[in-house]
Order: structure tokens, then sequence, then C-alpha cells
């Protein structure tokens, strides 16, 4: 994503970052910041700030924890030596019952170190967790609008709570227990030569073995196997998303599962790899080295069998022995850990990736010295904008003026740049050339809250919370009392929709509450704007899904909306897909392919014979023919 830096709606490099700032909450996670440097857990920790410490802690209790777990076994070989020496004469083995106090001692203190240690771990993956999503939400809370075009909010949602969750599990659970691995390694190792070496090497000849057989499979080809293994498991994913979202049109359309080419082959090629994965990579390792290992013991057997002759002190060499028939109980769980190890350690790459990936979205900065306007009108002066990732400009060389208190429409045919150029005043986006001016100056000149204030905008991608009615519309102004809302609410025209809620204005929106059509919520949208009553309104009319009654409605609503509750004139930018709407305009503006065609009042621009006559020409004929059809089917 951090190539979205180049798009020219982020070209402004002073003006829009990435930021690498505070954490809100404690600390500064400024090694996280530094997107894809240093490991994934450095990385992540980064994100606990102070109580980083804790996790270091918490990860050595869990390592002491591990050695102290040793202390029973070798308390058991202690009885066992002891028992040797004096068989059969049980009695004179006297220290046996100190040795179980000693083995319980120690399991105890293990259990207690381990305990202590996760909850160190705990309070700090908590704390890493909340900033983790503090930080994201704080950071997407200055990232320009547009950037929720591009990237769902559910998506978005998924990557910070996901990644915070996950981290959850990580740093409290994973990381400890793998510091408590390396620790029963190194511990195992220690004590492997510590009573009798030559045994030691033979319970070391499973965990060799079964070493082997995971670099076999975690390393060189196999690793590059992995690697096209999750690829595919990621791609399969992504179409099987895809083809959910898709599922009412292939039922529309009475197709079957296989015209959604892709996500079939997707699982073709998983398929595969994932019997290849099987098959070729993991069964001969997998079986040699579970079987290995699960035998440890039977290793010894022979070893100690050919070492037995040449013992002077067979009692010492048979309790040695028994220390080790008994440690090598140890090893699978020892060897298990250790393949959960990268697993852990990818997961914690993954998670802190996507994380970074939100962190490293654009921001938009206010400037050191914001200006203030001096009126409220709209100036393009020679915009050029183009879309991350396309090839033509969505804008080219574009320039208008919306005098203070004026209505313009922007009209054109479909993907001519309507509902870009209106974006760019709220700064959804950033120009790419030229400038957007509102009172004479630069937007990107003016403090974000200022221009927010000035600007109420109605888009068709606006959305409703799964709040009631009064709060949605309250999000305008949350100051707002009920009477205001609820005058707003009148001048949207939403008495009706109120009327048939069971709770009227107190209906939640959403699964459990109220469900509304699509000029309903537009109607909801517009009382949101009067409701905020700023003196610039830019709006996208999207009537195309409203029936003539609510049409008739939104454009009671809009003229409501254009005046402002103190009846003075809002300056108005208004995106009309609908001729119907414009002929009151002060001006029109016809953009075609990203280009200003010709602009003038609607009596002008007929005059001109231009595009605009043409479809105006064609919007009366379908007038007229909805006319027609109409009086045919009265008759
Ligand atoms: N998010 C996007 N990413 C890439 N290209 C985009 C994006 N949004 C719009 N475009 C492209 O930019 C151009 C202008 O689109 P825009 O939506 O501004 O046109 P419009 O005049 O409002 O069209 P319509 O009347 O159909 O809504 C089109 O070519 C469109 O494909």
């Amino acid at each position: 994503m951090a190539d979205k830096d180049c798009s020219p709606g982020a070209s402004g490099a002073a003006r829009v970052h990435s930021t690498s700032g505070s954490v809100p909450g404690d600390g500064r996670a400024g090694g996280a910041a530094g997107a894809g440097s240093g490991s994934a857990v450095g990385r992540l920790l980064a994100f606990a700030g102070p109580r980083r410490a804790l996790t270091y802690l918490g990860c050595a209790l869990s390592a002491a924890s591990m050695l102290v777990s040793f202390g029973p076994y070798v308390c058991i070989w202690f009885a066992a030596r002891d028992l040797i020496a004096v068989a059969p004469d049980w009695a004179a083995a006297t220290g046996i019952a100190a040795y179980g106090w000693w083995a319980l001692g120690f399991a105890v203190g293990s259990i207690a170190l381990y305990f202590v240690g996760l909850m160190c771990t705990h309070l700090a993956a908590f704390r890493c967790a909340s900033n983790m999503r503090k930080r994201a939400i704080g950071h997407l809370m200055h990232t320009g609008l547009g950037y929720f075009d591009m990237h769902a909010s559910g998506a978005l949602r998924r990557v910070v709570d996901g990644c915070a969750l996950e981290t959850e599990g990580l740093l409290a659970h994973k990381l400890p227990d793998t510091a408590g691995s390396v620790a029963m390694i190194l511990g195992m190792l220690a004590l492997f030569f510590v009573f009798d070496w030559r045994l030691g090497v033979a319970c070391l000849v499973p965990v060799a073995v079964s070493l082997v057989c995971m670099f076999y499979m975690m390393g060189g080809r196999g690793m590059d196997f992995m690697t096209r293994y999750m690829g595919s498991l990621v791609k399969m994913n992504k179409t099987g998303t895809e083809y959910v979202r898709g599922i009412p049109v292939v039922k529309v359309f009475q197709q079957t599962v296989y015209s959604f080419r892709a996500f079939h082959d997707a699982i073709e090629e998983f398929t595969r790899l994932a019997q290849d994965y099987a098959v070729k990579w993991c069964r001969t390792p997998q079986s040699l080295s579970l079987t290995v290992i699960s035998a440890a013991a039977a290793f010894l057997v022979p070893v100690a069998v050919m070492l037995a002759p040449g013992e002077h002190d067979l009692a010492h060499f048979a309790a040695n022995f028994a220390f080790y028939a008994i440690f090598s109980a140890v090893i699978p769980t020892a060897m298990t850990r250790v393949m959960f190890m990268s697993e852990a350690f990818q997961s914690a790459a993954d998670a802190v990736g996507r994380v970074e990936e939100v962190l490293a979205a654009p921001v938009i900065e206010a400037p050191a010295a914001p200006q203030v306007p001096s009126d409220n009108s709209i100036r393009f002066e020679g915009v050029g904008f183009t879309y991350e990732g396309a090839e033509a400009p969505a804008l080219d060389r574009v320039s208008f003026e919306v005098p203070a208190g004026a209505t313009v429409a922007l009209v054109g045919p479909s993907g001519g740049g309507k509902t870009t150029a209106a974006s760019l005043v709220p700064r959804f986006w950033d120009v790419g050339a030229g400038r957007v001016l509102v009172g004479g100056v630069d937007v990107r000149d003016m403090d974000p809250a200022d221009l927010m204030g000035r600007v109420a905008f109605v888009f068709q991608a606006n959305r409703l919370f799964s709040q009631s009615i009064l709060e949605n519309v309250r999000a305008a102004r949350p100051d707002a009392t009920r009477g205001e809302v609820m005058a707003a609410l009148e001048a949207a025209q939403c008495a009706d929709i109120i009327e048939k809620l069971p709770d009227g204005v107190d209906t939640a929106y959403g699964a459990a509450g109220a469900h509304l059509s699509g000029g309903e919520v537009q109607r909801l949208m517009l009382a949101r704007a009067i409701l905020k009553d700023a003196p610039i309104v830019v709006l996208d009319e999207a009537t195309a899904f409203a029936d003539p009654e609510n049409e008739a409605k939104i454009q009671a609503a809009f003229g409501r909306l254009a005046r402002g509750r103190d009846g003075a004139p809002r300056t108005v930018l208004m995106v009309a897909h609908r001729l119907s709407t414009v002929r009151n305009a002060d001006k029109i503006v016809v953009l075609d392919g990203g280009r200003v065609a010709e602009q003038g009042t609607h009596e002008e621009l007929l005059a001109a014979g231009g595009l605009y006559a043409r479809m105006w020409a064609d919007y009366e004929q379908a007038v007229s023919w909805r006319i027609q059809s109409a009086e045919g089917s009265a008759r």
C-alpha cells in the first residue's frame, strides 16, 4: 500500500503523509511505524509501549518454569538410583520421601512460575492489542475519505480486530510457550550430557532425525512449496468471498458454480497443492519424524545393551538408563512445540504486516498555517486527477466556478467524472494537478476541520449506522436537540418514513430494526445534511432508485437543503444523473471524458446545440415516451 503515495491523490507529498506518529494510549509505537523493518515480534511488541518489558519478563518466567519442570524427573531419577543401589533392601532407601517432596515442590514451582509468566504476557498482550486498535482507528480518522471507497469497511474492521485478536493469542500464549520450548530443548541437551553422555547421544538421535525432517519440510524447495501453497490458499479465500458476494447474480441468471471460473480454478489448484503437500512433502518426513520421536526410548535399549558389559558399576549404569528412559518421554512434547514455533512467528508477521498496511494509508494533514476562506464560493482551476492504478485521468484540466450562494449542476455521460469532481471538494481525494478553491483558498491549505464544517455532502455511498434514526441524523451535529433533529427530518420530507416505524425516530436502523428503501435512505441523508446546515452543499443526486413519489419528496428536500435554515441560499454543487433536476440551476457544467465539454445556463446550452442539447433532446424524448406509454396503459 506504500504505492498509494504515488497516486495523484497523494501527490502533495508535503500534505499527505503516512503517520509514524503517536499511539493513542500509552507510548509511541515507533518501531511499528517503520513498517516492515525489524522482526515481526519486535514490531508487534512496539505497540505495547513500556509494557513490552512484561512480555520479556513473562517469557523469562515461562523458560524458568520449563527448566524447573525438569526437577521432578531428576528427583525420580535420584529415587530410582537410590532404590537400585539398595535393592532388594528397599527399606534402606530413606531419602525417597524427600525426593517425593522435592518433586512436588518443583512441579508446583513450575506451575506457579508459568502462571505468573502468563499474567505478565497477558498484561502486555492486552495493551498491545488495544494500542494496535487505537492506533489503527486513530490513523483511519485522519485518512482521506476516498480511502474508504477503495477499502471496504468490513475488511478494515477485520484487519484491525482480527490482527488485534491474533496478537493477543500470540503474545499472551505462543510467545511464552516458545520461550519455554527453547529452554526445554537447551535444558534437555544439557541434561543429556550430565549423567552419561553415551546414553544422551542415543536420545539425541531421534531429535536429530526429527530436525532433519523438519528442515526438509520447511527449508529450500519445501519453503518455496509452502509459499505457493499459502498463496493458493489466500487466492481461494479471496475468490470464495467474491463468489459468495455474487451468489444473488448467479441465482438470478441460473448459473452453476462453474460460472465462477476463478473460484473453481482456485479450488482445483489448492486441491492439487494440498495433495502434493500431504503426499510429497509431508507424508514421508512427517511419518519418519513421528515414528522416530515416538519411539525415542527404543534407541536407548540397544545402546544400553551394547554398553552394559563394559560397566564396572552396573547399578549406577542402570540408574542412568532409568533417567534417560524417563526423560525420553519429554522429547515428543519438545519437538511438537518446536514445530509450532515457526507457525507462531509466521502469524505474527502476517498480523503486524496487515496492520502496518492500514497505518501506511495516506492521511490528510492539517497545514501549518491554515487559511480561512473569504466566502463560500467553489472554484476548480485546471484540475487533473487520476485514480490509483488507472491509466486514463478521471479529470483533466477541469475549470469552473460555483459563486457563493449559487447552484451549479454537473452533468454528462456516465463515467464523465462528475462524482470524482464533487469528491475533490471535501477532499475525499486530493487533486493531482491544479487547485480546488473554497472562498479563494486551496482546500489543502484549509484546516480540515474548518473544511468539514463548511461542507455538507450527500453522496450515494453514504451509510446509516446501526443506531436509532434519531442518532443517525444527529451524527451531523451531535449537540442538536431532539426538536432540531425532528425539524430536519420534517424539512427532508421524512414524516411518512417516521410514521410507519414502530418506535418512530427511536427505531433502530438495520438488521434488528427498520429497513428502508434506497429513496428513503437518501431522504434521511438529506435530513442529516439539513441538520448540519453548512454553507456549502455537495450532493450526488442519486434518485435512480426512487419511485416518482419518493423523487418528488427528494426534490423538495433538495430545495430545502439549498436554502438553509435562515432562508439564505447555500452554495450547491450538485451531481445530476438525471436532467430533470438541473433546469433551474444557475449554471450547468457538462463533463465528458473527464473534461469540461461546455458550461452555461440551460437556455445557453440548448442554444449552443452541443452535447447538452443532445442529452436534453434524448431526455425529452424519453419523457414523452413515458407519457405516451402511461396514456396507452390508461386506455
Ligand atoms: N475508485 C475508482 N478507482 C478507479 N477508477 C475510478 C474510481 N471511481 C471512478 N473511476 C473512474 O473515473 C472515471 C470517472 O468516474 P465518475 O464516477 O467520476 O463518473 P461519473 O460521471 O460520476 O459517472 P456516473 O454518472 O456513472 O456516476 C470513470 O472512468 C470511472 O471508471
